[in-house]
């Protein structure tokens, strides 16, 4: 379906209005934007301190000492978020972050030694390295749809870039008119206001298994596993991994370019910096017209060839004008990869080992980014700036054209199973499950095709399957007589599963009909492992067998019977 101008203008409005209306989503969505805010902030205010004490090289130091521990921890530790309430895991994390930068601003304002103040960083980002994934992980379960957790993906990508401009903006302002240890004490007020937004994130969670004894190792393995045994995740984490690269080499390059081939000075590494942020803050409201398009494969190439493509016609068109539209293009590419990235992996991990599978994310990133500024500065020594520029610059084109395929192919699988998800959601009982589980549900869809007049099962056989009808209509017999009509987006077959009985009544093709199946085991799992679906089932079947219930059928649910 194609869609208008206004039509998208109008998709797009509702994409930040669902995420508004929604009380989880909104909580969750500014808690990420406290919890960023505070990390720009408190990186300015860390480097400044860092600088004061040590210059230049005290300043590389403290980012190698906060990257490395990313890189390290961030799979490790994304066990965790999978256990239980994600959400937990981010009020912990934020807690945490914000008495860190809290006691910073005491030994700051104390005079304190810096070590110290180093040593908390590290604390505060060995902490912030699992918010990420484990907010990634939680966005699909607070959403219904496909297009919900594009919305939220879109939303959360805008507050990002907001955060990236806000948050050293803040610093900048105060430190005019405090010092150091003031944006310390903003940082640790924004990362407490998180912790308690995200302590107000009330739904009802799919159960989820938690060890009885922690096996860190083990269960990073498993989210290591999920991406390497699916080669759709493994494709879009390698092209992230190209992404993460040059934007590494980019810290690199906007030094460089700025001061030896455009002759901007040093303040110009932060112009070109700066024009990313414009183009991402752009990008991320351009991409909310993208929502409803359903080609997120397609437009995460795009995204990721814009992340190269200007750098390398930098190299080839070395003025400043040029630079500074080229690399608001970067950023631009930057929010398409947001929206398009995180909601493909989340919607292709197993909700299982959805936080480690971003952890694997996280920590392919942090190394990627160290490989990419290495990388640039040896290009620039071996072969010369320009060439560097358009070496590093075409590795993502490159890379995204030889998956264009592959991404669209991806494309159309997520389309089918959108159709799937939106034929399980006109079944009652399905309607409450978050995506992540009608999702698991879709997945396990069969075609079964019935001609007129044949039979789907009859009366007291044994229930082996779930049926929902995609198109045609099926008669419920009852002892003889036509109990109930049933048409496209109707289910049926739920009552043996649920009550361990017989079938209570056959069913009849009424026309030809096309029927998805589910077996019990998939069905049971998803529907009664998830409080809110379970009592939609269970109403449901009270509700059918009131009006009919074969004799030695119970008409209601035995009370123990969704334990
Ligand atoms: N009164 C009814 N109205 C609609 N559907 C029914 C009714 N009674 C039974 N069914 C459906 O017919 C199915 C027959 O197999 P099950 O008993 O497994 O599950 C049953 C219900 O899904």
């Amino acid at each position: 379906m194609r869609l208008g101008t206004g039509d998208r203008l109008r998709a797009a409005a509702g994409a930040f209005a669902s995420n508004g209306r929604n009380p989880n989503l909104r909580r969750a969505q500014l808690g990420f934007l406290g919890a960023w805010t505070a990390e720009w902030a408190f990186t300015v205010a860390l480097g400044i301190v860092a600088y004061n004490a040590g210059g230049a090289l005290a300043l590389g130091l403290v980012g190698l000492l906060r990257m490395v521990p990313s890189a390290i921890l961030a799979p490790l530790l994304s066990p965790f978020a999978d256990r239980g309430r994600r959400e937990r895991v981010l009020v912990v994390v934020s807690l945490l972050r914000g008495l860190a930068t809290a006691v910073a601003a005491v030994v700051v304002a104390l005079s304190g030694p810096v070590f110290v103040v180093y040593a908390l960083a590290v604390l505060s980002t060995i902490a912030a390295t699992l918010f990420r994934p484990a907010h990634s992980a939680l966005l699909p379960t607070l959403c219904r749809t496909g297009h919900e957790l594009a919305s939220a993906n879109v939303v959360r990508g805008f507050l990002d870039s907001v955060a990236t401009l806000v948050g050293p903006l803040l610093a900048a302002v105060l430190l005019a008119f405090t010092d150091v240890s003031v944006v310390f004490a903003v940082a640790a007020a924004a990362s407490f206001w998180a912790a308690l937004l995200l302590s107000r994130v009330r739904y009802e969670a799919p159960a989820r298994s938690a060890a009885a004894r922690p096996q860190l190792v083990r269960e990073a393995v498993e989210g290591i596993r999920a991406v390497a045994g699916d080669r759709d995740l493994a494709l879009i984490l390698l092209l992230a991994a190209a992404q993460s690269i040059t934007r590494g080499a980019l810290t690199v390059f906007s030094v460089v370019v700025a001061i030896e081939l455009l002759a901007m000075g040093e303040a110009g590494a932060g112009t070109l910096m700066a024009a990313v942020g414009v183009g991402a803050v752009i990008g991320s409201l351009s991409a909310s017209l993208l929502v409803g398009t359903g080609r997120l494969g397609a437009w995460f190439a795009v995204g990721v060839a814009l992340w190269g493509l200007p750098i390398a016609l930098m190299g080839v068109f070395p003025q400043q004008a040029a630079a500074l539209l080229l690399l608001s293009l970067v950023g631009v590419g930057n929010a398409l990869i947001d929206l398009a990235g995180f909601t493909l992996i989340g919607r292709l991990a197993p909700d299982a080992v959805m936080a480690r599978v971003f952890g694997v994310l996280e920590s392919l990133v942090a190394v990627s980014i160290g490989v990419g500024s290495v990388l640039a500065s040896a290009l620039i020594a071996w072969i010369g700036l320009a060439p560097a520029l358009i070496a590093v610059g075409l590795l993502c084109p490159v890379l995204a054209t030889a998956a264009w395929w592959r991404l669209r192919r991806l494309d159309s699988t997520v389309d089918a199973i959108d159709a799937d998800v939106d034929l399980l959601q006109r079944v009652p009982m399905f309607r409450p499950l978050p995506l992540p589980s009608i999702e698991q549900l879709a997945r396990g869809l069969e075609p079964v095709e019935v001609p007129a007049g044949r039979k789907v099962f009859a009366q007291g056989d044994i229930g082996d399957r779930y049926y929902v009808i995609e198109s045609g209509q099926a008669d419920v017999v009852g002892d003889g007589r036509v109990v109930a009509r049933l048409g496209a987006g109707d289910g049926f077959g739920e009552i043996a599963l649920l009550r361990r009985t017989p079938r209570t009544a056959g069913v009849v093709a009424h026309t030809d009909l096309i029927l998805r199946a589910l077996e019990p085991e998939t069905f049971g799992a998803v529907v009664m492992g998830y409080a809110p679906s379970a009592r939609a089932a269970q109403d449901g079947v009270d509700g059918q067998l009131g009006r009919f219930s074969p004799p030695g059928v119970p008409a209601h649910t035995p009370p123990d019977s969704t334990a």
